[in-house]
């Protein structure tokens, strides 16, 4: 199976600190990969040198293909990136938003206009098209965000707490569109806190100060760690973190 990340030893200093310490892992193309930890275990600075934004102190590896040192342009333009944080502008209506990230990533307006109508129609958004994004429900803002962030088809996308702040049934239904994009061979690397999110992942790995403390499918972890639930197992492991805030 093709590897859509491998690193080696990834780590980040800053100054005598170091957020992340000689991670090495890989995910396997069309995986869903949950990358869990308490706060301040390093998943953010982790996940910014996997998307080529932030260079490594020591360590090495690929993405989709790229080299995460020599070749951190290339992997910006091939992966998909969504956070909490940062994803839509809510000053711009729906179909707005879909042309500005499409174009950014090189679309051509006839193939925005095509996918645009096509996407609006399966997310049952038609009626929306010329909504500001500001007054959408915070569930469907992260559906177009998603949906926005794998326009472009990328081979791997990154979701960065996508669903934080929404009801389960609303949070199922997003985790409904990520297995629909795993199955179209959409790498998905996601960071959640939502343990029954955890369980919906092919793979989940733990970091606990800076360190992959624990890597496996979650019904080996539960195994593992002797645990009923991905829950106990993420709270064995947070509990001998040193750090966090
Ligand atoms: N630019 C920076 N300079 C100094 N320290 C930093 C910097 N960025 C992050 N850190 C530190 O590195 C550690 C890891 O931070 P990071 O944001 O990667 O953790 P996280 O697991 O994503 O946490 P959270 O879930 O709270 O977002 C923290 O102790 C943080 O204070």
């Amino acid at each position: 199976m093709n590897k859509v990340i491998e690193v080696s030893g990834l780590t980040k200093k800053f100054g005598n600190f170091t957020a992340v310490d000689h991670i090495t892992f890989d995910v396997t193309e069309g995986e869903i990969f949950g990358f869990l930890g308490a706060n301040g275990a390093g998943k953010t600075t982790a996940m910014q040198m996997l998307c080529g934004i932030s260079m490594p102190t020591a360590g090495e590896g690929t993405v989709a293909g790229y080299d995460i040192i020599k070749q951190n342009e290339s992997i910006k333009r091939n992966i998909g990136y969504m956070s909490q944080k940062f994803s839509l502008y809510e000053d711009l209506k729906v179909w707005e938003n879909i042309r500005l990230f499409a174009g950014i990533y090189g679309l051509s307006d006839k193939i925005i206009a095509e996918k645009t109508d096509t996407l609006l129609k399966r997310l049952d958004f038609e009626r929306e098209r010329n909504t500001l994004v500001k007054y959408l429900p915070l569930g469907w803002k992260q559906k177009l965000a998603f949906s926005v962030a794998i326009f472009h088809e990328p081979k791997i996308v990154f979701l960065d707490e996508p669903t934080g702040g929404v009801d389960p049934a609303m949070r199922r239904q997003f985790w409904e569109m990520i297995y629909e994009a795993a199955d179209q061979g959409i790498t998905v690397f996601v960071t959640t806190h939502y343990m029954d999110e955890a369980e919906y992942c092919n793979r989940v790995s733990i970091m606990v100060d800076g360190r992959i403390d624990a890597l496996d499918s979650p019904a080996a972890l539960r195994h593992q760690f002797k645990a009923d639930s991905m829950d106990e197992v993420f709270r064995q492991l947070a509990r001998k973190a040193e750090r966090g805030d």
